[in-house]
């Protein structure tokens, strides 16, 4: 199965649960792979037949910018089923990453999602 990624996509969002989460920007980090057959576009060299990483980056900065959930995993939610829907993409692995939220996680903290069906 072919695959386009996005890796350490940052955005600053609202997120948290406690009171001094909710009025302040954090930094979160996603990573994205995300099923693509990318022979058509090979063969044509063509980017209208391939999944354009660069606008599925720039719609996920605009969306989560304007977020504001509690948990990661409502928002990770959220992004999946706006990549999966507005892209046509069939599967994904969606990593959101938090990284100040735990100061001795020095990798971050954050949830790993799998949505959608992942052909062979
Ligand atoms: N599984 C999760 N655990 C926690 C979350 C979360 O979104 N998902 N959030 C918090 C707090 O907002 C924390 O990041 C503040 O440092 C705690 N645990």
């Amino acid at each position: 199965m072919d695959q386009v990624f996005i890796r350490g996509l940052e955005v600053e969002t609202v997120i948290g649960v406690y009171d001094w989460e909710r009025g302040i920007r954090q930094r979160l980090l996603f990573d994205l792979d995300m099923a693509w057959d990318i022979r058509a576009a090979a063969a044509q060299d063509d980017l209208s037949l391939t999944l354009d990483y660069a606008a599925v980056s720039q719609r996920l900065l605009t969306y989560v910018s304007a977020t504001d959930f509690e948990l990661i995993e409502s928002l990770a939610e959220r992004v999946a089923a706006l990549v999966m829907s507005e892209f046509s993409v069939p599967w994904l692995r969606l990593t959101v990453t938090k990284p100040g939220a735990v100061k001795e996680a020095a990798g971050g903290v954050g949830v790993v999602i799998e949505r959608g069906t992942r052909s062979a």
